[in-house]
């Protein structure tokens, strides 16, 4: 059963890129050889951006015929107000609908692991649907509070694999420092030493923690957290995890030097870290998508199940273009495939 892990795929927005990243990742053999995957969204969806995209790209797409496909479809005016390239009210209910419906039969034991396609968070808005993200919906259903955006990528260079947490996610850049305290920071780093051990293997692993301020505040000069609390949050640290080595804070910017040159292969990779904590969005995402953004992987830890996502969003600047790549979709379903072997979830 392990052999071959069951895994949700959803559509994400269907007036994004989501349907031809989906059509074109399971036109590929050996998608289909690590995977049981079933499509969950609207079959009509797929089918219509099938026959928009076989007029406009020589890339090969799955036939919508060939696919498991756990229709989700909803009423047919919301249905005719779907259009490519716009996200609305209706695109936003529908990659909504998938999502509850996904998370409901994993959560049934029906699916060990969701790959979520990308939606759009003003969408969901529109629609009524007030979360920040995806992320917010998997944790809320499955009743968890502590829970973290980790984003995964493995070099083509070098093999090596960036790991980046992220403390805090989709707020205003304004609201950062407030939002940041020791006891989120304790909360993530707990996640995240779990995570390495659990998912990876790394049982005492190599972290860098950032800073805030320019040059981490330059000893109080350009900024204060590092002083006030992060200096001493991080010894405290050091002393409840005394297997692990804790670096930092580190200056923001150099944070990215290292880990640039471990998945360029230019340096040895054991001067890079086995995973970076960030302590806001762009701060950690910079780098990743700089470095990464055909590969990486969003998975969200502290989910009783696994959830992976490409790092991408809807693109919705080039839908039905056939020029959407699927790389992202392809590495979050392997590591989806890896993550639920590494864990051994059993299925109901
Ligand atoms: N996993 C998710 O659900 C994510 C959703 N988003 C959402 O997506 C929407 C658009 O966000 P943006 O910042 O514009 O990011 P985006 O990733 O949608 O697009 C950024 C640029 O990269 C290009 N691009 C993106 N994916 C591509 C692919 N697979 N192949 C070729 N080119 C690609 C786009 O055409 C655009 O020029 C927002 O509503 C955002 O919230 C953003 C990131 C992740
Ligand atoms: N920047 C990452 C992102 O937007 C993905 O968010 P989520 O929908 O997976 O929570």
């Amino acid at each position: 059963m392990l052999e071959f892990p069951k895994i949700a795929l959803t559509l994400g927005d269907p007036a994004g890129i989501g349907p031809e990243v989906v059509l074109k990742a399971l036109a590929d053999a050996s998608t289909h050889l690590m995977a049981q995957i079933t499509v969950v969204g609207s079959r009509s969806q797929l089918v219509s951006s099938y026959e928009a995209l076989r007029h406009c790209t020589h890339e090969p797409l799955a036939e919508p015929d060939q696919l498991a496909i756990l229709d989700i479809s909803l009423d047919r005016q919301t249905e005719s107000q779907i259009t490519p390239g716009i996200g609305n009210a209706a695109s936003g209910a529908a990659s909504f609908a998938y999502l509850e419906a996904a998370i409901a039969q994993t959560l049934a034991g029906k699916f060990q692991a969701i790959v979520t396609g990308p939606i759009a968070k003003s969408a969901w808005k529109a629609a009524g649907h007030l979360y920040p993200g995806q992320t917010e919906l998997l944790a809320e259903r499955s009743g968890v509070s502590r829970f973290g955006m980790l984003f995964v990528a493995q070099s083509p260079h070098s093999q090596w694999v960036l790991r980046t947490l992220l403390a805090t996610t989709h707020i205003p850049l304004r609201a950062v420092p407030e939002t940041l305290s020791p006891a989120l920071l304790a909360t993530k780093l707990k996640l995240l030493v779990a995570c390495l051990d659990q998912d990876f293997g790394l049982a005492t692993p190599r972290i860098a923690i950032a800073g805030l301020n320019p040059h981490s505040g330059e000893q109080g000069q350009l900024g204060r957290e590092e002083q006030d609390w992060l200096i001493p949050w991080l010894e405290e640290s050091r002393r409840i995890y005394p297997a692990l080595h804790l670096d930092g804070p580190v200056p923001p910017d150099t944070l990215w030097v290292k880990p640039g040159q471990a998945w360029l292969g230019g340096e040895p990779l054991t001067l890079a870290h086995d995973a970076y904590l960030a302590l806001y969005h762009d701060q950690g995402l910079i780098p990743v998508k700089l470095l990464a953004f055909d590969r990486a992987v969003n998975t969200t830890i502290g989910l009783p199940f696994v959830r992976t996502s490409p790092d991408h969003g809807t693109a919705f600047d080039i839908v039905e273009q056939g020029v959407a790549r699927p790389v992202s979709t392809q590495e979050a379903l392997k590591l989806a495939v890896q993550l639920v072997r590494q864990r051994g979830t059993p299925l109901d």
